[in-house]
């Protein structure tokens, strides 16, 4: 049957290809061939359910990978379906070669290696990428068939004779070219297993051929030893027996029987193949620390279970995030019919689902195409309009019938709905009657239900803390006129509120310290006021030295208030945008932009300086209480601290004169 040939189709140039191909990524080699054995086994096993094949009554079907560092191979051994010489022919020969060689032909000119996704269906001759010389020996499960030897040096030619391969399936083996060697290398071979084999579905065992060969020849000496061991304990024993001692040592032996069974590296049933009625809390937890080692406790999960108009099946967690400043980073790992392709598509999934952590398997998904041919892919968007409605109807429902929990782990997972809402309209759709906000008194309101609760002190105003310590002056202003107003304290939150207001344009939100509505104070006349205020900002612009200074007289119904800043929302919010553009400091020095000096003419320091011509202490009181509403503000630059803690003492003082 020696048949020698040569590989036509452009075949000059597909190895060097292949080897250059994809630097970063050339560990998918594995993954190929893992992946043909576990087809070559499942297309056996189904055969067998046919009936065109018996199986054997202890039949058990696995995949072996065995390195060996000293000879620097690779070794991938199946006992599925085998191959006959005619299928290594068109298999390996034409169809394989023709698959690889399209491939190729197809990506070689693409700039980024990012243009694939995983790229999956270089098949078998990805191989070539990390080995001068590749190996197959295989025999056919069929009757009367005969074993086949192939090799192939990553020239165009390849010599096919009849193997000596008595056992059913196939053994491929690479000679690892120099720069691969470290796909011999156990950790670094466990590494790869583990990230692309973890779940295929038939199981995977690794041998390092060197260790096995170590530990056979020290398990020969053990038992050489043991020999002399026993003879000797026998002529013992024969003298004083004790059963119980006996006992014991048969318990050890089980034991390191066990220990030295090998288990295979991945799971065969992940949970997500698994009906959600059949899965337990414990599991889906036991499954997350897994897959995400993360060991804080995920909050909960969705397991997605489709099989029409499409296959999807999967599980996603919301993570819990320790605190604010934690980065919110998420992992979402996609697999074809359980062999992973690749982490976080977003051509797939909706790039704000990408901050929770799960697994989605989706044998329909078009692979062999452009990432930017997915983004348009009908079938694509479908996928991913399905897992955002899914994800959404866990939130709404959770929000309608488990409103307890749901309050619970609002702070963790608003960050995420609010992206959500702010990114897909869809999503937002299904959200925006579940955004709860945290009211003063600690309670959660829906913005129909704050709006609803204000509407006679400040329709349609919606005022918002976004720092308990800064702002405790306005909230307890707020508590004494019993006003409400919620907490919006996350860095997505200056971004969902504008979100907000473009969807609900009668809705105006002010942070609380931004304005102080009629409900804070008493009328006051405006010709009195605007005396009042050319008077007193005359005296404090003075006082100060802050030419810009911009002041405004009100009646406060509290007249223990003297001043207070407030700072036009508009403005801050145009700071901070700039801010974050890095195109200006922080805008809190002395008269600031959009800041507003509040005196209160109720009060009796107020009336002090008005009454008082010019005088040291007039200066003095004016200065502090222009620093004392600031400091209620806003924290104090280093130099104006300073000035305001000399002057504190000077005050104290006066009090011993
Ligand atoms: N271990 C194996 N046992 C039996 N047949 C195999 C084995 N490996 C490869 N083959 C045969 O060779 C064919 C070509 O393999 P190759 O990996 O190139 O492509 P594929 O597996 O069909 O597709 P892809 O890898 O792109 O998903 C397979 O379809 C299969 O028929």
């Amino acid at each position: 049957m020696a048949k020698q040939g040569s590989l036509s189709i452009n075949s000059e140039n597909i190895f060097p290809i292949i080897k250059k191909w994809l630097y970063s990524d050339h560990d998918i080699f594995i993954r190929e061939l893992v992946s043909n054995g576990c087809d070559a086994v499942t297309k056996l096993k189904k055969l067998a359910v046919m009936g065109e094949f018996e199986e054997a009554d202890d039949e058990k079907y696995k995949v072996e990978v065995r390195i060996n560092p000293t000879d620097k191979t690779l070794t991938f051994i199946d006992n599925g379906i085998g191959m006959t010489e005619e299928e290594v022919d068109e298999y390996i020969n034409q169809i394989a070669f023709s698959g690889a060689a399209a491939f190729m032909e197809q990506y070689k000119d693409k700039a980024s290696d990012e243009q694939i996704i995983g790229h999956f269906g270089l098949g078998f001759y990805s191989a070539f990428m990390v080995a001068d010389k590749v190996t197959i020996d295989t025999l056919s499960y069929k009757e009367g068939a005969a074993p086949v030897h192939w090799e192939c040096d990553g020239g165009t030619e390849f010599d096919m004779e009849e193997g000596d391969k008595t056992e059913r399936g196939t053994v491929i083996t690479l000679y690892l070219n120099d720069d691969s060697y470290e796909f011999c290398n156990e950790f670094r071979c466990r590494e790869v297993l583990d990230k692309y084999c973890s779940f295929m579905p038939v199981e995977i065992y690794f041998v390092n051929e060197e260790e096995e060969e170590k530990k056979a020849e020290e398990a020969a000496k053990k038992s050489a030893e043991e020999k002399v061991i026993d003879v000797e304990a026998k002529d013992a024993d024969s003298k004083d027996a004790d059963p119980e001692e006996d006992g014991d040592s048969e318990v050890t032996l089980e034991e390191d029987e066990e220990e030295d069974t090998p288990k295979p590296i991945n799971q065969i049933h992940p949970l997500w193949t698994k009906h959600p009625n059949d899965c337990t809390d414990e599991e889906y937890k036991e499954f997350y620390r897994d897959v995400f080692h993360d060991y804080k406790e995920p909050l909960f999960w969705i397991h997605l279970n489709m099989d029409y108009p499409f296959n999807l099946k999967g599980i996603l967690y919301f993570p819990k995030i320790n605190t604010k400043y934690d980065t919110i980073e998420g992992k979402i790992k996609l697999y074809n019919n359980q062999v992973f392709i690749a982490d976080n598509i977003k051509e797939v999934i909706p790039e704000y689902l990408l901050l929770l952590k799960g697994c989605i398997d989706c044998p329909d998904l078009p692979l062999n195409v452009s990432r930017s041919a997915l983004q348009n892919d009908g079938f694509v968007k479908k996928i991913s309009n399905y897992i955002t409605k899914k994800v959404a109807e866990k939130l709404s429902g959770m929000c309608k019938t488990d409103r307890e929990n749901y309050e619970k782990y609002w702070d963790d997972i608003s960050p995420f709905i609010k992206f959500g809402c702010i990114r897909d309209e869809k999503f937002n759709d299904k959200m925006k009657d579940y955004i709860i906000f945290k009211n003063m008194e600690g309670k959660y309101v829906t913005l129909p239900d704050y709006l609803e609760a204000g509407k006679e002190k400040y329709e349609n105003n919606v005022f918002y803390i976004t720092d308990e310590v800064a702002q405790s002056q306005y909230i307890n202003m707020f508590k004494e006129q019993e006003m409400d107003a919620i907490y919006l304290t996350h860095q997505i939150d200056t971004t969902f509120i504008t979100h907000l207001e473009q969807r609900n344009p009668e809705v105006k939100f002010l942070r609380i310290d931004s304005e102080l509505t009629d409900n804070f104070k008493e009328a006051i006349d405006e010709n009195e006021e605007k005396e009042l205020t050319e008077k007193l900002s005359e005296k404090f612009k003075k006082a100060t030295g802050v030419e810009n200074l911009i002041v405004k007289v009100e009646k406060l119904k509290n007249a223990d208030t003297p001043s207070m800043i407030t700072v036009s929302e508009q403005t801050r919010r145009m700071s901070e945008m700039m801010e974050m553009y890095g195109m200006s400091n922080s805008s809190t020095g002395l008269g600031a932009e959009g800041e507003t000096l509040v005196l209160n003419m109720n009060n009796d320091l107020v009336q002090y300086v008005l009454n008082n011509d010019e005088s040291e202490n007039t200066t003095t009181i004016c200065q502090q209480l222009y620093d004392l509403a600031r400091l209620a503000n806003h924290p104090l630059k280093p130099e104006e601290m300073t000035a305001f803690v000399a002057r504190s003492n000077k005050i104290l003082a006066i009090l011993t004169k």
